[in-house]
């Protein structure tokens, strides 16, 4: 079995030396322009396109991390990319899910103990206890119930807070409300004091924390943007910081990055900022699971994280 293997910024050697250690039967290599000998799986990360298009005889790709918009949107450019019926698998938490709660856990519990307030006061020098926040009048909403959003409302239900999240399909998670479809969302909206971006990057998720949905959120709301740049309009965020319908942002993603220098969010007061480190790939983790997904795939069984090119996440 020959695998091929392409990450712009990940230390090739050591995925290379991990990959052979999990599949020993496997012959595995970094894909170099030109490389056209045979491939069963490649694992990829904004791949060039000559590394798949018309590659004979693969029998899946992996992406190497948990979003497929930037394939998915090559794709649509070149759609020979993907040879017909190749399946495209992406990771599905392999370490990211508890990135996730500790980033999520840590800004709710900040804000609910109203650090923000504090810290405002310590560089006036004021010393003001401030009444409490109660938690149930800090309702968490979480965009997407996935793999990630799940596990982030695992962890916020375990804090106490009241928990709800938004779908396609309706969930059963234990302690969540659950919300699905475009008619449930002024519902999910309505009453959420901290809402949590984990939706994938589809045509019908582009733009969706725009002006209307801020304004149905709670009064002095926050936004936890975990997701992808392109689901928030900057503008509109930060309109309603100045007007005081939203209290806080905390962003790791956004619609260019590095954020532009000139990127009005620096500045803000309002709003705080991580280089999209939310959940970063775990090679260990992620090579256990490619390992042990490719064995299954290789013995007929059936596996999870194939993604849906109809649903496009
Ligand atoms: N900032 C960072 O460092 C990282 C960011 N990410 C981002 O997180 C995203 C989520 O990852 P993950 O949880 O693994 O993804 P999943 O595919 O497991 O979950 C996506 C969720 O979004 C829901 N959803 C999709 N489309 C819609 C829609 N139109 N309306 C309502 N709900 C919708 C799905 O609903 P249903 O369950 O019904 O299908 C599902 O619950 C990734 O796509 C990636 O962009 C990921 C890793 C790191
Ligand atoms: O943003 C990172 C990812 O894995 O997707």
């Amino acid at each position: 079995m020959d695998i091929i293997f392409h990450h712009p910024t990940f230390d090739t050697e050591y995925w290379l030396n991990r990959l052979q250690q999990a599949l020993p039967q496997a012959r595995v290599r970094q894909w170099k322009q030109g490389d056209q000998q045979p491939a069963d799986y490649a694992l990829v990360w904004h791949p060039p396109v000559e590394m798949l298009s018309g590659r004979k005889g693969l029998k899946g790709v992996f992406a190497l991390g948990a979003g497929v918009d930037a394939i998915l949107s090559k794709l649509q450019a070149h759609p020979d990319m993907l040879p017909d019926g190749v399946p495209l698998f992406r990771l599905e938490d392999t370490g990211m899910g508890l990135q996730m709660q500790e980033y999520a856990v840590s800004q709710v519990l900040h804000w609910f103990r109203r650090f923000d307030d504090y810290q405002r006061q310590k560089q006036q020098g004021q010393w003001q206890p401030l009444e409490d926040y109660r938690r149930e009048d800090f309702t968490i909403g979480i965009l997407g119930a996935g793999v990630l959003g799940g596990k982030v409302a695992e962890s916020l239900v375990a804090w106490g807070f009241p928990v709800r999240c938004w779908s396609r399909s309706k969930k059963d998670l234990p302690g969540v409300q659950s919300f699905a479809g475009g008619e449930a969302l002024p519902d999910f909206l309505h009453g959420t004091r901290v809402l949590i971006n984990l939706l994938p990057n589809t045509p019908q998720t582009v733009g969706i924390i725009n002006r209307e949905l801020l304004g149905q959120l709670a009064k002095e709301a926050y936004v936890i943007n975990l997701a992808r740049g392109v689901h928030l309009v900057e503008a509109d965020l930060l309109a309603a910081l100045d007007s005081g319908q939203l209290k806080g942002a905390m962003l790791d993603v956004f619609s260019k990055e590095p954020l532009p220098e000139n990127s009005p969010l620096w500045a803000h007061p309002g709003v705080a900022i991580t280089p999209h480190v939310a959940a970063v790939t775990r090679p260990d983790e992620a090579i256990a699971y490619i390992a042990k997904t490719i064995t299954q795939l290789e013995n007929g069984e059936s596996v999870s994280g194939e993604v849906s090119l109809q649903h496009g996440y």
